[in-house]
């Protein structure tokens, strides 16, 4: 089977840009690997004057408008899954988890099970919960019976960009500025999150 067969959604929320920019590195790398991609987005649930209130998320609302918005026919098309959430407060955006909580139909007819699946955070601080954030996103990932790819060691690069095991990660400053050079770690998470669904994907078709 080629790599091609793979199918790779990246599902993001993003206030400010920082996922969505993870997001699409992802998707560089799963294409590199060569499997089909789709970026999505996640509703928003913030109130416009919330939103309005604060210029470069509004901004980045504004710039992303285009981008679909995911559906759970999104979820069973692909084979693989890579979550890309800001922490808040140490945890996932309520938006994601939201959008975790309408899959109930998907997971009771075990439409879930088996997908390939990595994630990815941001926060503001060095220290500020991003691996958290991963680690409470895949405890929803055992209860679907996903399969966790995380990056690991796998590759020099995740030690040259910080080094998180559990998923590429990135410190944002006030400005949104990231504070270290995730691309490259960012890109072999797609890379790896799809090689490993194509490992997989062969495995259950022999
Ligand atoms: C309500 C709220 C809670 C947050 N909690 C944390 C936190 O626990 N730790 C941290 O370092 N940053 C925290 N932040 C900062 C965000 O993580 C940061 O703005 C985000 O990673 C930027 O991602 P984005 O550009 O994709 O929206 C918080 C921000 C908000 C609005």
């Amino acid at each position: 089977m080629a790599l091609s067969d793979v199918k790779l959604a990246v599902i993001y929320y993003s206030s400010t840009g920082t996922n969505y920019q993870l997001s699409q590195w992802a998707v560089e790398g799963a294409k590199q690997a060569g499997a089909e991609t789709k970026l999505l987005k996640v509703p928003e649930l913030a109130p416009e004057a919330a939103i309005n209130a604060n210029p470069a998320w509004k901004a980045h609302m504004d710039a992303t408008r285009d981008v679909p918005t995911v559906s759970t026919g999104d979820l069973e098309w692909a084979d693989a899954y890579i979550f890309s959430v800001p922490t808040r407060f140490g945890n996932m955006a309520s938006q994601m988890k939201q959008f975790f909580d309408t899959l109930g139909g998907l997971w009771f007819n075990g439409k879930l099970a088996n997908k390939v699946v990595s994630a990815m955070s941001s926060a503001s601080n060095y220290h500020g919960g991003q691996e958290a954030t991963i680690l409470s996103l895949y405890t929803s990932i055992h209860h679907w019976g996903g399969i966790i790819a995380a990056p690991g060691y796998t590759d020099p690069v995740i030690f040259a960009s910080g080094g998180n095991p559990y998923g590429t990660s990135v410190t944002v400053d006030q400005s949104g500025k990231m504070l270290e050079d995730v691309r490259p770690a960012a890109i072999h998470q797609g890379k790896r999150t799809a090689t490993v669904a194509g490992w997989m994907k062969k495995g259950m078709q022999g």
